[in-house]
């Protein structure tokens, strides 16, 4: 090879080199596609059997004992024979490949075998899911999306939030018309607050009425107070916006009773009341009782009252979301009903099995322990549910301190006026200055 073809062929070299790592910036969906796909698809088709085999995937068409003489003689089949798979699919992030099982097979030993799959795929990931009887999809992506998350974009509707992105690469929404009330669990500093920020910056611009209830002294939701129609900051406060609450959303009952509405959305637009969202940062604040008989009552007046609107609001235009370190019955008897109540789940970092359990255990197994699975590192990272495709590793976006002071200002005028709350919170300062 002469000087010229050597300078050439490395002039080429770097070249591509240039040319890779601008595309894997600037378009990373493309460099997958010419650079990481064919190799994972290959990989895939030529390691499909011996994984199969190693993780127990396959079907034996013979038994696994036979007659040698008079002898029964037992032990492994001779020819096991992996399920047929359709060529992997690239997908934006990675790929997919539709898995045919044997009769007798069901998807139970593919989810337990997908961090092998991972492995000998060289992915970071493979969600199994079943779209029919007879098949099995795995769902292979190819890095973390989560480590650098972008923001998806999606049309804004009445009641829904954008609230980051999922790891398939689409947008994270939380729609309240879909799923009414929801539950967000994480320990400190895995990002609850941040999440309930990201909502009020989302609600914001919206014809809803947002009321806070932060027993924590209002530090998280005291940012937004603008645009809030009531903030609660104590327990004692929170009985009484509890319990105007409830008082309205009996009004709201007897007003679809007396115009034959079974929901508020069946009302004519002109009557149709506020939707209200109530948004609670820590739970346990709300139900911890010091033991005397003053705090235990305020305890189970705010159990008995929140239960009462997640189990009546939805139809009524009531949402409820919880935010809470902790969601067990050693918080008190109400807890469990809540919970039950609470269908939209998100899980972040916990610290321990047991809480990823309560939060996600009656959904999916595997989903907890990929939530058990979520590091100290990764905050704002959370299993959540009622993406579609049942559960989802996802990322919020985070919202700043100035973002929440600027929503707050912005649309601030927007607050509808709840003077029923209002009038509950400034009757106990009241009471409070008379020395009741
Ligand atoms: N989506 C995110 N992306 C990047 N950083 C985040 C994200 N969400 C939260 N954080 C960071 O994590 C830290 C803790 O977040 P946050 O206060 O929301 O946690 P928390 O679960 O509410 O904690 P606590 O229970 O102690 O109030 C914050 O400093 C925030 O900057």
């Amino acid at each position: 090879m002469g000087p010229v073809t050597l300078a050439f062929l490395l002039a080429a070299l770097a070249w591509a080199l240039v040319a890779g790592a601008h595309l894997r910036q600037r378009h990373p969906v493309w460099f997958w596609h010419l650079t990481g796909y064919p190799v994972t698809a290959l990989r895939v088709v030529r390691t499909w059997r011996k994984v199969a085999i190693l993780t127990d995937l396959t079907a034996s068409p013979r038994p696994a004992r036979g007659l040698l003489g008079d002898l029964v003689v037992k032990g492994e089949a001779l020819r096991p024979v992996a399920p047929r798979i359709s060529f992997p699919k690239a997908t934006r992030t990675g790929l997919s490949v539709l898995v045919r099982l044997h009769p007798g097979q069901t998807p139970a030993p593919f989810i337990q075998a997908a961090d092998a799959l991972a492995h000998a795929w060289k992915v970071h990931a493979v969600r199994v899911t079943s779209p029919e009887r007879g098949l099995v999809h795995l769902v292979a992506t190819a890095g973390d999306p989560l480590q650098k998350p972008g923001l998806a974009t999606v049309k804004p509707t009445l009641l829904s939030a954008l609230l980051g992105i999922c790891e398939g690469g689409g947008a994270w929404v939380m729609n309240l018309r879909k799923v009414p009330h929801w539950l967000i669990v994480g320990a400190t500093q895995s990002g609850k607050s941040t999440l309930l920020a990201r909502l009020i910056v989302q609600f914001a611009p919206q014809p809803v009425a947002l009321v806070g209830i932060d027993c924590k002294g209002g530090m998280e939701l005291g940012l937004f107070s603008l645009r809030l129609s009531a903030l609660a900051t104590s327990r004692r406060e929170a009985v009484a916006v509890l319990g105007a609450l409830v008082a309205r959303m009996h009004q709201r009952m007897e007003l679809c009773r007396t115009h034959d509405a079974r929901s508020i959305w069946e009302l004519p637009a002109k009557l149709r009341p506020v939707p209200i969202v109530v948004i609670v940062d820590e739970l346990a604040e709300l139900y911890l009782s010091d033991g005397t008989r003053e705090s235990k009552t305020e305890a189970e007046k705010c159990s008995t009252s929140l239960l009462r609107i997640v189990q009546l609001g939805a139809a009524l235009g009531l949402h409820v979301i919880v935010a809470g370190q902790r969601v067990g019955s050693e918080l008190g008897p109400g807890v469990t009903a809540l919970r039950a109540q609470l269908a939209g789940r998100i899980c972040h970092r916990v610290n321990d099995p047991g809480t990823a359990e309560m939060t996600l255990g009656d959904l999916n197994k595997d989903a907890v322990a990929v939530a058990q699975s979520i590091t100290a590192e990764e905050k704002g990272v959370a299993v959540c549910t009622g993406t579609g495709g049942g559960w989802e590793r996802a990322r919020s976006h985070l919202t700043t301190v100035e973002e929440a002071h600027k929503t707050a200002a912005t649309y601030g005028h927007l607050t509808p006026e709840l003077l029923d709350l209002r009038k509950a919170l400034y009757d106990l300062v009241v009471r409070r200055d008379a020395g009741q």
